[in-house]
């Protein structure tokens, strides 16, 4: 089911994560029961998924894709009945344990394990940090795991070498610096980039790569070791030495036909260069010849890439591209759409490309990005997920990530290696990419050859993961600041409206389309209803643990930390399961994992999805998708603050804090930037959204008097002029000083930080606030606050929908589907896939099976008792309704009002209807009040 309206912001992404975890406060102590029904507890909100490495042993036949389909005529023809045989399945149940054996799969006890299969099957990659002192990608033959109690360190022993390997763990310093292009530029300036401080760093931590905890014993370097992305730049002359210098067709140094002559000056110009290497574009040059790519082991012979490479330049055709791939990553042929999509996004043309996960999307930008002249900015929704693909690009392409877990030192460092032209491909969040330094940096790049926008349909408010920072990238912007290329715009999930957003936004004909169906075959849905609650990860992974099956819960009331060791231990094959919330599996190419919708079965293997519902968690969810909404009266005095027509003219810089704004307007923070961004890239631009800041800055002058330090700096003059004076310190708004001095809000963060440096000052900043230039002050407010208000009501009852058609699906293969064409027991593939076909052809609305619109005959007496024991609180209808239905909001948070004896009481009654009955309600008070 649809999890997303939950999604709290987790604290690895740039910005909203996924993460359907409900509060895990403890709950309420038990009220005194007030007249009327007696109370139900909310149902717990977390719906378990399991994933399994399980060991299954069928292997499906490689799913043929159906044709390209036309978004004006989606063809809604489901697919056949599963492939998966009875006999197959049997074979799989065979000796099942009685703790599973309700199970549409069976999970096996580690004893029960053919201990030689597994030792077999862990033969994969590692990433990072293995065998290399770096604190870098490190991709090396798979050791192997010995499989031990899960909470002990997992000891790993690599079979090449026998030796105890270092612990690889994926950077989660959550609470480092916080590192804003402010204090970059700042470092660049005050420091250089060149430095020794930052070029010694620069060898031991390079900033593209993802920290690891890595034993400070000396390893000894196994032969076969693939460095990856960015592990030696520079390695004495081991390796393969690769040069490339061209950009495009003629001015390449080597030509397919290599002369005696080319080989001469190849050989010279290696002498030449300082460094024994010689590198553009971004192709990495110094890989050694045995390379493991998705633990496969692949000779990389960089002569001949090289060469095809400069082939696939000259003619984009199926022969060069299907050389370059085998030559690359070892493949035979491309898998179904991947070469349609290279062979548009080579010939410069913006594509939307629509593949199932595990389709292989990510080759689609990869293989062009080797060929382009330019650079490949791919934009990512989550840290995790960049750091995930920039570990999977080949050895061949040298790439990059700015994200917000790196150190200022690794943004320099990366900053620094892209102005030189020495990335092809770089990893950047949304929030990152529409910076206006970066923006600038960017511009200054010569060729931007192509952005891609992956999980594309976070761009969409339709869809079930919008991003409003997504929401920005649009072509116009694209095009007119950085003169990109073109788009490529990738995802596994959308509804015919989404991808009808998207491509508008992105400006991506509707001929450059290519979509296949969203499910693949391998997979084998299943269905049952449960009466009684669902139980949360952590008791589920306890049960499994309980019966000798090692697993792990998995959800962001987990530390950061502790989810990347389960996500670690997870891929090694340490566990067997990870009981998760939709925060786990985002990224995630394990090819073995055998149950779970979005990951199972990229081996092309049958997996098993099999979905436990029941209606208490179905209302619970269909509340949660009103946690978003807002009504057109929060939005007027939302827009009044904004716009302050009194304080904000034209070209002023504001601000708006978020959290107590979200309070005072009891809107939250992620629909508050929704609402900003409608105001920038709607009809009419009202204003333009700068970086997100620290606002409220307290300082303390040390050497120079203020008054004298004023004098010869415009930034200090219009802090004392702007200041209040605090016990001897200086508060400032910083917007208020950038506006009095004529700056920016980033020359006053700049000036500021310049000043601490040379000791002038101390300073703290507070209040992360959303800041903006003023462009326009709209001449009807309240027009504009009843256009953004039924916009967003849209958007609600549309994730309202979207939960019924998922709803609907399930219930009617348990109840109505008559078990006919491959359907079975629980097993509903077959009408599963027709419902869910037919819901990503439509709009992605229902007709719906299950009704909510009945109210209560109490309903009207509890508000009223309610509204009577806090006569106090000022209440609107909505925050009436979302107590009724157990949603915390900013002005009415759970921490407080789950004490109440409603909250969550009437969650099975429409939410519209709820507000309904409480609106009439406090219109009986106001009536009362005004007699
Ligand atoms: N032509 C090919 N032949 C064989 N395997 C391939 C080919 N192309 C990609 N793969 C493999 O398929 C797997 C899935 O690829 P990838 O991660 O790019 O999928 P994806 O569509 O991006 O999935 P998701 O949406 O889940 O992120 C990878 O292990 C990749 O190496």
């Amino acid at each position: 089911m649809d999890t997303q309206s939950n999604f709290n912001t987790d604290s690895d992404s740039d910005g909203s994560h996924v993460s359907a975890t409900p509060p895990r406060d403890p709950p309420p102590p038990p009220p005194t029961r007030p007249p009327g029904p007696r109370p139900q507890p909310p149902p717990p909100f977390t719906a378990p998924t399991l994933l399994s490495s399980l060991k299954r042993k069928t292997r499906v036949p490689k799913p043929s894709r159906s044709n390209p389909k036309s978004l004006s005529k989606p063809t809604n023809k489901p697919p056949g009945p599963s492939k998966s045989s009875d006999s197959s399945n049997k074979s799989y149940h065979q000796g099942q344990n009685p703790s599973n054996k309700t199970l549409p799969f069976q999970i096996r006890r580690v004893s029960e394990q053919n201990a030689s299969s597994s030792a077999s099957n862990s033969i994969e990659t590692l990433p990072a940090g293995y065998f290399s002192k770096f604190a870098s990608f490190s991709k090396i033959k798979r050791p192997l795991i010995v499989p031990d109690s899960v909470d002990q360190e997992p000891e790993v022993v690599c079979p090449s070498t026998s030796q105890s390997l270092p612990e690889f763990r994926v950077s989660d310093d959550l609470s480092g610096e916080s590192v804003t292009l402010d204090s970059i530029s700042s470092k660049i300036r005050s420091e250089g980039v060149s430095n020794a401080a930052i070029s010694t760093k620069s060898v031991l931590r390079r900033p593209n790569l993802i920290r690891a905890c890595v034993n400070t014993q000396p390893t000894k370097r196994p032969k076969c070791v693939n460095e990856g992305n960015f592990v030696r730049l520079n390695i004495n002359g081991h390796g393969r030495r690769f040069t490339y210098k061209g950009r495009g067709n003629n001015q390449s140094k080597y030509s397919g036909q290599k002369s005696n002559r080319s080989r001469r000056k190849f050989k010279k110009e290696c002498e030449n260069d300082d460094n024994g290497y010689i590198e553009e574009d971004g192709l990495v040059s110094d890989a050694p010849k045995v390379e493991e790519l998705k633990g496969k082991k692949i000779k990389l012979d960089y002569e001949s890439i090289g060469e095809a490479i400069l082939a696939a330049r000259k003619e984009v055709s199926e022969e060069n591209l299907g050389r370059l791939l085998k030559l690359v990553y070892g493949y035979d042929a491309f898998l179904d759409g991947q070469l349609e999509a290279i062979k548009m996004v080579l010939d410069g043309k913006s594509t939307m490309l629509v593949l199932p996960t595990g389709a292989g999307k990510s080759l689609c930008y990869q293989l062009p990005a080797m060929i382009l002249s330019g650079i490949t900015l791919v934009v990512s929704p989550l840290v995790a997920l960049m750091v995930d693909q920039l570990k999977q690009l080949p050895p061949t392409i040298r790439g990059g990530l700015l994200g917000s877990t790196q150190t200022i030192d690794e943004t320099a460092e990366t900053l620094r290696l892209l102005q030189e032209g020495n990335l092809k491909v770089l990893f950047v969040s949304p929030e990152r990419f529409l910076n206006v330094e970066f923006l600038s940096i960017l511009s200054a790049i010569p060729v931007i050859s192509l952005v891609v926008v992956d999980e594309a349909h976070c761009v969409s408010e339709w869809s079930h993961n919008f991003r409003p920072s997504y929401m920005r990238l649009r072509a116009s912007l694209l095009s007119s600041r950085l003169k990109v290329g073109s788009i490529l715009a990738m995802t596994a999930t959308a509804t015919t409206r989404t991808l009808q957003a998207v491509m508008s936004a992105l400006e991506i004909p509707e001929s450059n389309l290519i979509h296949r169906a969203p499910l693949r075959d391998n997979l084998q849905l299943s269905v049952s209803l449960v009466g009684k609650r669902q139980s949360e990860t952590d008791s589920v992974s306890k049960y499994l643990c309980d019966n000798n099956i090692l697993a792990k819960s998995y959800h962001s009331g987990i530390p950061a930390k502790d989810r990347s060791r389960t996500q670690e231990l997870f891929t090694y094959n340490k566990i067997r399961v990870v009981v998760a919330t939709v925060a786990f599996g985002m990224g995630l190419d394990k090819k073995d994992v055998g149950a779970e919708i979005g990951r199972a079965g990229r081996d092309g293997r049958l997996s098993y999805c099999h979905l436990y519902f029941d209606d208490a968690a179905y209302f619970r969810l269909r509340s949660l998708m009103h946690s978003d909404g807002v009504d057109e009266y929060a939005v007027n005095k939302f827009l009044c603050q904004v716009f302050r027509g009194d304080l904000n003219s034209p070209g002023k810089i504001c601000s708006l804090v978020k959290e107590s704004a979200a309070r005072k307007f009891d809107i939250k923070e992620e629909v508050m930037l929704t609402l900003l961004t409608q105001l920038e890239i709607g009809e009419v631009q009202y204003l333009r959204l700068l970086p997100q800041l620290n606002v409220t800055c307290t300082l303390n002058f040390h050497k120079t008097p203020p008054v004298l330090l004023a004098e010869r700096d415009k930034v200090v003059g219009a802090i004392l002029k702007k200041s209040e004076t605090k016990q001897g310190q200086y508060v400032f708004d910083i917007p208020a000083v950038a506006n009095t001095a004529g700056a920016t809000a980033t020359d006053v963060s700049n000036r500021l930080q310049d000043l601490k440096v040379k000791g002038e000052i101390s300073y703290e900043v507070k209040d992360q606030a959303y800041c903006y230039v003023l462009m326009e002050v709209p001449r009807d407010i309240c027009s504009l606050a009843s256009n953004l208000t039924t916009w967003l009501s849209e958007v609600e009852s549309s994730k309202v929908q979207r939960l019924d058609a998922m709803f609907n699906a399930a219930a009617f293969a348990v109840k109505y589907c008559e078990k006919a064409h491959g359907c079975c027991d629980e097993q509903h593939t077959s009408c599963l896939h027709e419902k869910i076909s037919q819901y990503f052809n439509g709009d992605g609305n229902s007709d719906g099976l299950h009704k909510t619109d009945q109210s209560s005959p109490f309903l009207r007496s509890d508000i009223k008792v309610f509204l009577q024991s806090n006569s106090q609180v000022k209440f609107t209808p909505r925050a009436v309704a979302r107590i009724m239905h157990g949603i915390g909001s900013p002005a009415y948070p759970y921490s407080t009002w789950s004490r109440t004896h409603f909250w969550g009481r009437y969650s099975q009654i429409n939410f519209q209807t709820v507000m309904e009955a409480a609106k009439a309600e406090l219109m009986n008070i106001l009536g009362k009040k005004a007699l």
